[in-house]
């Protein structure tokens, strides 16, 4: 159950969107990026931002930082959350997104969003949409378990992340598969994904990436 002193979402009273969007013509261009954890969302989100100017937001990144800020309400929760592989509560990490998201438009002018590993969980999938801003696509990088294992116990040798271990690994299979799995299928029925094989070379898995960039419309800078 989620815990009471959740802070108050401005964009829950909204009835329009934040940001009303549209490649070209909105205020601000979304893609969300999904996959199992260590399928190489991190990994070609940097290549993306290198090459198209978008802003890399890690949801996960975000509530790391806000776990470690002194004075943060939610530190211990957001703790026992990602330990645990489980989904913080949205009000929590859509607030984060659209802070981090006024904060990129107003310093960087930047208005080009990835948003990594979110939404994890329909009721952000529909809330951010409803309040913040609705996706172009959904990127999502697909790869087998055993692949990503390997590679997040590889990665937990030097990460120092609570969460890459194997036991903690386990749990965010299983929320991976029963919670978020079910956010890609709602977009696939919009015709709002775009899917990547992630099992090879991150140079081909990039290849891949621009195509499907190309496809969509969204050019090189
Ligand atoms: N195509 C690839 N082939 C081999 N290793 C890869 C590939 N892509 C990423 N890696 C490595 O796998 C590990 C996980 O990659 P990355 O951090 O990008 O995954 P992620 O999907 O963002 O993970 P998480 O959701 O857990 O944050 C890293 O150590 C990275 O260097
Ligand atoms: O929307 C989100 C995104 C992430 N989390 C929690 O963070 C960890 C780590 O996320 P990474 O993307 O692997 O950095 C994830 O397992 C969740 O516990 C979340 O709650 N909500």
């Amino acid at each position: 159950m989620a815990p009471a002193n959740l802070p108050t979402i401005p964009a829950m009273n909204r009835d329009k969107p934040l940001f009303p969007t549209g490649l070209g013509e909105g205020e601000a261009t979304v893609i969300f990026v999904l996959g199992g954890p260590g399928a190489g969302k991190g990994t070609q989100c940097s290549n993306i931002v290198r090459d198209y100017k978008f802003k890399h937001l890690s949801a996960g990144d975000l509530l790391r930082e806000e776990q470690d800020r002194k004075g943060s309400d939610f530190g211990d929760l957001i703790k026992e959350y990602i330990r645990d592989g489980k989904i913080v509560p949205m009000e929590v990490t859509i607030q984060l997104l659209e802070n981090a998201m006024q904060a990129t438009i107003k310093d960087e002018h930047i208005n080009k969003f990835l948003i990594d590993g979110f939404p994890r969980k329909m009721d952000q999938a529909i809330q951010f949409e409803k309040s913040v801003c609705k996706s172009n696509f959904t990127l999502f990088f697909d790869c087998p378990e055993n692949v990503m294992e390997e590679r997040l116990i590889n990665r937990g040798k030097t990460s120092g992340r609570a969460d890459d271990n194997e036991e903690s690994i386990r749990k965010r299979f299983k929320t991976f598969i029963e919670t978020s799995m079910p956010v890609v299928e709602h977009f696939e029925k919009d015709g709002r994904v775009v899917k990547v094989q992630a099992v090879q070379t991150p140079d081909e898995v990039y290849e891949h990436v621009k195509l499907g960039f190309t496809q969509r419309g969204i050019k090189l800078v």
